[in-house]
């Protein structure tokens, strides 16, 4: 059970209550949100605070502008989506500085009950340094703090961990549900236990896979994670998505695997296409067939079969990152055969991450989910069995 104050335990009523969430949710080019989930899964918290006259101040990021205000980040079209799922205005502080005068402002003026969003906290370079001034910046907009981000519980940030040091803190609903559900399912973890590797954060995400390799009976690795294992073996794979610094820990991970007896299951055969985009030649190629000119998108058809059998053997499956590029149509696949395997399981089965999640809504197969989390490598990191900075942070019971 998780032993930390939650909102419940805040008395928020005519306080302003600081609010971290994960709206960080995926937006095709012309900056539409493609899956609001992350949207809908802040809204308990939100309307606990509303309900109970508390003032709501809602920060987050959304993707990776490296510091520097960027419209391509704005959290513009969040604010919109969640004035339509709330049925109430929520006003958007569109502060380049994130807390500069339009925030304050905004701030000074909320009544009982208002919605206020911050512009995101990653226009700041001092964000993912957890710089001390940003955090006490923030806190000093509020009263309460409140860490509803689940999918960033793994960044020690100064938006969730540096702010919790400068104020009265608990975690939200979302926060609580994901810690519960997950600790049950991972408290005894009934085997075989599959664990699938796939999504673009190569850098970001090989490293748990050490500790999974304690925990789990199967790997299986697709995405655009699987080419710098692939190249670790000794294939040529053309303009694939690689990560040349990651190519010796691979390697190390390959016979780590070998040595605990744990099968780690590498793609046999993949679509690549001429450039990235939907609309541009394609084919499936065994591995040791990448042409030099070409990028693998997706996982192949014989891949999918054998992911798949391995899949309907378990008892336990956890999956972040899509096995293809499945915005587009023609890389699909891959993404969709794991999903329809899952949903035909009698497994526990959990999806993470926002891009994950994005895909398996779009394959229809959500319902057939234990459980669908905001966080991917927030989930891996908690699957590994480590703490997580941004939970660990909030004040205890
Ligand atoms: N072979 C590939 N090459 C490039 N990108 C890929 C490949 N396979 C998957 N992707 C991309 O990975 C992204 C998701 O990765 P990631 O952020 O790690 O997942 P999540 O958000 O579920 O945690 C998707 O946008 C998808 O297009
Ligand atoms: O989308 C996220 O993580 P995920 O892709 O692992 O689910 C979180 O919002 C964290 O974002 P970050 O990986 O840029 O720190």
């Amino acid at each position: 059970m998780l032993n930390k104050r939650t909102v419940e335990d805040l008395d928020v009523r005519g306080k302003k209550v600081l609010v971290r969430c994960d709206f960080n949710v995926p937006m095709n080019e012309n900056g539409e949100i493609t899956d609001d989930r992350r949207i809908r899964s802040a809204i308990p918290t939100i309307e606990y605070i509303i309900n109970n006259g508390g003032k709501v101040i809602l920060m987050s990021h959304l993707g990776r502008p490296k510091g520097e205000p960027n419209p391509k980040y704005s959290l513009e079209p969040v604010a919109k989506r969640l004035s339509e799922l709330l049925n109430k205005e929520v006003i958007f502080a569109a502060d380049d500085n994130v807390v500069g005068e339009n925030a304050k402002k905004a701030v000074a003026e909320m009544k009982e009950g208002d919605v206020v969003l911050l512009q995101n906290t990653r226009y700041r370079k001092e964000e993912t340094k957890n710089g001390e001034e940003f955090a006490k910046e923030l806190a000093s907009l509020a009263d309460l703090f409140v860490n509803d981000a689940f999918g960033t519980a793994h960044r020690a940030h100064a938006s969730n961990v540096g702010v919790s040091q400068h104020l009265p803190s608990a975690v939200g609903y979302l926060v609580k549900k994901e810690i519960e559900v997950m600790g049950k399912a991972m408290s005894n973890p009934e085997r075989p236990f599959v664990a699938i590797l796939g999504g673009a954060k190569v850098s970001d995400k090989i490293g748990v896979i050490e500790n999974l390799l304690d925990k789990v009976d199967s790997l299986l690795i697709g995405g655009g994670m699987m080419f710098t294992f692939l190249k670790a073996k000794g294939y040529e794979i053309g303009k694939s998505l690689l990560e040349e610094d990651k190519i010796e820990l691979a390697k190390e991970l390959m016979k780590k695997a070998e040595e605990k007896g744990v099968k780690l299951l590498l793609p046999v055969d993949t679509v690549v296409a001429k450039e990235f985009k939907n609309d541009t030649e394609f084919k499936t190629v065994k591995v040791e067939e990448i042409p030099a000119d070409m990028m693998g998108l997706d996982i192949g058809e014989e891949t999918r079969k054998i992911f798949a059998e391995e899949i309907l053997k378990a008892k336990t499956v956890v999956w972040n990152g899509p096995m293809g590029v499945f915005e587009m149509e023609n890389f699909a696949k891959g993404t969709e055969a794991i999903a329809e395997a899952m949903a035909k399981s009698d497994a526990v089965t959990i999806v993470g991450g926002g891009d994950s999640a994005a895909a398996v809504e779009k394959t229809g197969y959500n319902d057939k989910m234990t459980h669908i989390s905001t966080g991917g490598g927030a989930s891996l990191e908690f699957f590994e069995g480590k703490t997580l900075p941004g939970i660990a942070a909030i004040d205890d019971k």
